[in-house]
């Protein structure tokens, strides 16, 4: 069997991460693991975990590291036979060094987007709760305004993506990234994209992952996703 490929993408909330790796996980068949997704299916199945991490989610704040790597690497321990993107962890520092103890990465993508962008962005943001789909009501709107496409459930807004909490996760984002991204700089795996559109980015982790996934695998993992 080829290598598998691990990944992981770091940026901001609302930088686009989500979005990039549904692209990701559709052009070249990685799964797509987002923590935030998890934590939320946690936080609906009122796991002890879930029950821990809503009180920090709620303040705006990060779900302590010994929580996240506690939900985190149990669930990359089931995907040991899959190429996978990790998206929202590792967040610390702390979650970094736990995940390098875990496995090997062969790329990180880390997405440099404008304050004013985000704020903006997540304004406009709106979710499926079930699904964890994303929309945006100006970008990605939904056919029908304030429902989902596909299941025709609401809408709704995070907690966590209103103004109270917003502002206080932006500036907090910014302080516990930097050693992240210089862990990953120093190992010569970071590539960094700065820009104010998705569509901008995307050509360009689009042709990096061609360049750095070999193709049987990409073969493989499109066979087994379809
Ligand atoms: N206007 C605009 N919105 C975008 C763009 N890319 C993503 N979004 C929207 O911005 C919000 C945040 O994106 P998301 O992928 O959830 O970011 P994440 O928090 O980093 O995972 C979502 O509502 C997206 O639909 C873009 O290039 N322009
Ligand atoms: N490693 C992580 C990932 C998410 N989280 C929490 O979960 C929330 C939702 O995560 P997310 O990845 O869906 O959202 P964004 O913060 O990227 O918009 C974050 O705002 C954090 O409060 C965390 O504390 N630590």
């Amino acid at each position: 069997m080829s290598k598998l490929f691990r990944a992981v993408i770091l940026g901001p909330p609302g930088s686009g991460k989500g979005t990039i790796s549904e692209r990701v996980a559709s052009s070249f068949g990685l799964q797509h693991l987002s923590s935030g997704d998890f934590l939320r299916e946690n936080i609906a199945a009122k796991t002890e975990a879930g029950v821990l991490a809503k009180t920090y989610i709620e303040k705006g704040a990060l779900v302590p590291d010994h929580v996240m790597t506690r939900l985190m690497l149990p669930r990359l321990e089931e995907m040991t036979r899959h190429s996978w993107l990790l998206d929202g962890f590792p967040r610390t520092l702390a979650q970094a060094e736990a995940l390098n103890s875990a496995c090997e990465l062969d790329v990180v993508i880390s997405l440099n987007i404008p304050l004013e962008t985000l704020k903006e962005r997540l304004r406009h943001r709106w979710i499926h709760p079930a699904s964890g789909r994303v929309y945006n009501m100006c970008f990605n709107p939904p056919r029908v305004q304030g429902v989902d496409d596909i299941s025709g459930e609401p809408l709704i807004q995070h907690e966590d993506d209103k103004p109270e909490a917003l502002v206080a996760r932006l500036r907090h984002y910014k302080d516990v990234a930097k050693p992240v991204i210089d862990l990953y700089r120093a190992k010569g795996i970071l590539h960094m994209f700065s820009d104010t559109e998705t569509d901008r980015i995307w050509p360009y982790v689009s042709s990096l992952l061609s360049a750095k996934i070999p193709t049987d695998l990409a073969d493989a993992q499109r066979a087994t996703t379809h």
